[in-house]
Formats: structure tokens, sequence, C-alpha cells
């Protein structure tokens, strides 16, 4: 049977701004207060999402989240009619309510673990949604993942949905960023690669002092249980905390893998020797370690051009391509770099470049735009087929986007009432569109 890898990118929605709040990520620091653009945000998604496709990849497309929340608002005192809650919040706590605005789901990388079925025992490809704890604003994505997750992989035969980890910092798990799996073959059973930014039980344990370690040893441990993994086919790495501390807020920030590559900054990693010889032994199969040195290119630039935010992807011909923002083909250092890597006689033989900049302005690149799903050929025809990327859903979803989204977008608009409805009926299309069901809780 075929084997692929489909990537299921995260459309942007209609709320896409830049309210600083990812405290450890360098970009959505930086450019906070900056007028955003939803629409031209949520056409570069679309753009990257049907150029993979039209490569002959498998592309599907994941919903956003209802935005504002106004459940979260009510939930925590505001009251009134929907626009009062808006308004009350806007004036008495704008920090909770720019939390409950955030379009922060469009980075499905985030949105939950995946784990294929050739590696799990009951032969399901397992899903948990991050609980994404260390953000308040990410903290209150989870439940509407696993709706949307579950009316996109809807078949109980092939896909396994569990709920997120409890919502405590010990458990803090922040999905697929922080997740790699390496293999001979996308069909065939692989290593599992869980990058981790702390120990939560271990005091003595070395962690970051600046900036959070957002996924703990313990939550990807619990992954790794649920998804019914078997420990020979499991690596748990301790990320370098003194890299989380100068910006790299996931690993996928420092790292990125694709069957048996992994390409990595030298600095990424605890351990990173005796790491590799464990996936190796494990492996069974040669890997090809990429690694990139300081001298290189710096974590500085590492973290501006996110280098290794890219998707390398496995393209019909077997070549692997690499999927870049072209913020990397403006930084000198990391633009020499990836034209040298085509010609080093690795996998990577090509570079591709997307604009992705709206949502690289709050540190999100290609990759974080991206679930990956290794899945066989019955395992994509039981996924819901119209959440997958072709010529006439490409064409849709920009007429959808071009009728509901707006141009520009500031933090104070997030108080206009009237954000409430346009986030609602474009939502509402959308899940028509995309024939998902009531995923929202304005639909139940
Ligand atoms: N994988 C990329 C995730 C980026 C995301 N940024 C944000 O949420 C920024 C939102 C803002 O600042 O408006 C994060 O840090 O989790």
């Amino acid at each position: 049977m075929k084997q692929f890898e489909a990537n299921f990118d995260g459309l942007v929605g209609p709320t896409h701004n830049y309210a600083g709040l990812s405290f450890g990520n360098v970009a959505s620091y930086s450019n906070a207060a900056q007028a955003s653009n939803p629409k031209a945000a949520a056409k570069q998604g679309l753009q990257k999402a049907k150029a993979l496709a039209d490569l002959g990849m498998v592309q599907g497309v994941l919903a956003p989240q209802e935005r504002p929340d106004l459940y979260t608002l009510r939930r925590i005192g505001f009251s009134g009619t929907d626009a009062e809650v808006l308004q009350k919040a806007a004036k008495q706590a704008p920090a909770l309510l720019n939390a409950c605005c955030s379009a922060s789901s469009m980075w499905t990388a985030n949105a939950a673990t995946v784990s294929p079925s050739a590696d799990t025992r009951d032969g399901k490809v397992h899903f948990t949604p991050a609980n994404l704890v260390d953000k308040l604003h990410r903290s209150i994505e989870p439940l509407t993942t696993g709706n949307i997750l579950k009316a996109t992989f809807n078949n109980d035969r092939h896909f396994k949905h569990h709920l997120h980890l409890p919502e405590h910092a010990n458990f803090g798990d922040e999905g697929a960023a922080n997740h790699t799996r390496l293999c001979s073959d996308y069909g065939k059973a692989g290593v599992e690669l869980f990058v981790y930014g702390q120990s939560a039980t271990n005091p003595n344990a070395p962690k970051p002092v600046k900036y959070p370690a957002r996924q703990t040893l313990e939550a990807s441990q619990a992954v790794a249980r649920l998804h019914q993994l078997e420990d020979e086919s499991c690596v748990f790495m301790q990320q370098n905390p003194d890299v989380i501390d100068q910006g790299v807020f996931h690993n996928d920030v420092i790292s990125v893998g694709n069957q048996n590559v992994l390409f990595y900054h030298e600095q990424a990693f605890l351990d990173t020797e005796a790491k590799f010889a464990e996936i190796s032994r494990k492996m069974n199969s040669e890997v090809h370690f990429i690694k990139v040195s300081t001298e290189q290119v710096s974590i500085d630039d590492a973290v501006r051009s996110y280098l290794f935010n890219t998707q390398i992807i496995t393209l019909p011909n077997g070549e692997m391509a690499i999927v870049a923002p072209t913020d990397c083909q403006e930084n000198p250092a990391v633009f020499a770099y990836l034209n040298e890597l085509t010609t080093l006689g690795t996998p990577i033989k090509q570079v591709k470049y997307f604009d992705v900049k709206q949502s690289m302005q709050n540190g999100g690149g290609p990759a974080c735009l991206r679930l990956r799903v290794a899945m066989n050929e019955q395992e994509i025809a039981a996924v819901n087929q119209h959440t997958l990327m072709n010529d006439a859903l490409f064409n849709k979803l920009n007429s959808w986007v071009e009728k509901h989204y707006r141009d520009t977008l500031t933090v104070a608009d997030l108080a206009d009432p009237q954000l409430i409805i346009e986030s609602r009926t474009a939502l509402d299309e959308l899940t028509q569109i995309l024939k998902l069901g009531s995923v929202y809780q304005f639909q139940k």
C-alpha cells in the first residue's frame, strides 16, 4: 500500500493580529502593536498549501478557532450581551481581551502530537491535542482543536482521538512542534523523537533562566504512553536551555526532520552525541544528521530567519525539498548556507521559498503552519475529503477570505463588536465548505 505524509495547514483566522502575547518568542514581542493584515495572512497560507498540493503532496487544511472567545470572557466574569462583554473586557482588562482574540490556532504544529499507525500498538493514527498551558491565549485552544481534528479525521476505525493532557505546568505540551518522527519510509515503524524543554519533577535538571520551557518531559512521556508507542521506538531528548533563552521557544525553531534526515543546529540539544547514538540504534537503518554549526549560522540568525522552521518534504520523485520562508533569502548567512546545502550530497536537493511574513511576524514559519499526518492510502480515504486541498477548494477558500476578511486590524480594533459578527459569519460558512458539522460553541 502506498504511504504518504500529509500536511494539514492551519487556516489563518479573521482576527489575526499582533498583540505581543508570547513571552520568549522574539518576533511576537518585537512586532507587538503593529497593524496586521488578516486577509494577506490567510492568502499567504493558502498559497503555500496550494503550492505543496501542486507539487504532488497530500495537503489538507484545518479550520481556525472562534475568536473573540466570548465563552472564556464570560467564564472570567464579563457579562451582558456579546457586545457588552467585549467592551467591558476592553475597558477593564485589555490584556485578557487580547488573549481571547488571538488567531494563534493557525500554527497547527502546536495543535496536536500525531503518531502514525505504523508506530502504534493498535494500528491506528493517534492524536493528542496540545494543552498549550504556558500561554493564556493558547491554553483556550485544545477543546475546539479536538473538535476540529475529530471532524477532519472522522473515522473510528483508523483514527484515535485523545483528550489533551491535564492543564498543569507539569504537563506543559506544545504538540508536534517538539516532536519529530524519523523513519526509513513513512509506512514503516519509525523512531519518535520527543524534545522537551525541562523536566517538571526533577528540580536538579537543567532549565532555561530567562524564558519559559514550554514542553515538559512528563508531557512527552504521557503522549508516548497514550499513543501506545514501544519504548524501543521513542527517544526523549532535552533542548539546550541556553537556546530557549535566546528565543528558541519550540524545538522546531532549531531542528526539523523528515524520514531519515535530521537537520539541526549544533546548539539545539543537550547530550547530543549519546542521544543521536540512541536514535541510530533504534532506527536500525541509516540516519542523515545534517549539522549546522554556529560559525555557519548563529542562533540569532536562525531565530530571525527561521532556517529550521522549514518543512523538509519528500517529493513524489523521492527527492527531498526544503520549504523555507523568504526571510531566509533575506539573511545573507542563511541564504548562503541554503544555496550550499543542496550541493552537499544530502537527500535535500532543492529549496522552495514562500512569503509567509504575516505569520512570521508572530513567530510562526512554514513548519509552524502545518501539522504532519503520515497515512497510508486507506487512511487518507477515511479523512474528511472536503478538507483536502485541490484547485476547487483553493478557489473557494480564496473567495471566502476575500469576502469576509479585513485587510488591516489593530489591537484597538479587537474591541469592535462587529468583529464577532464577521468572524462567526465567516466560520459558519467555512464549516459548510469543509463539511465539518458544528465544531464551534456558537453553532451548538
Ligand atoms: N509555532 C509557532 C507559534 C507562534 C505563537 N505566536 C503567538 O501566539 C503570538 C501571538 C501574538 O503575539 O499576538 C506562539 O508563540 O505560540
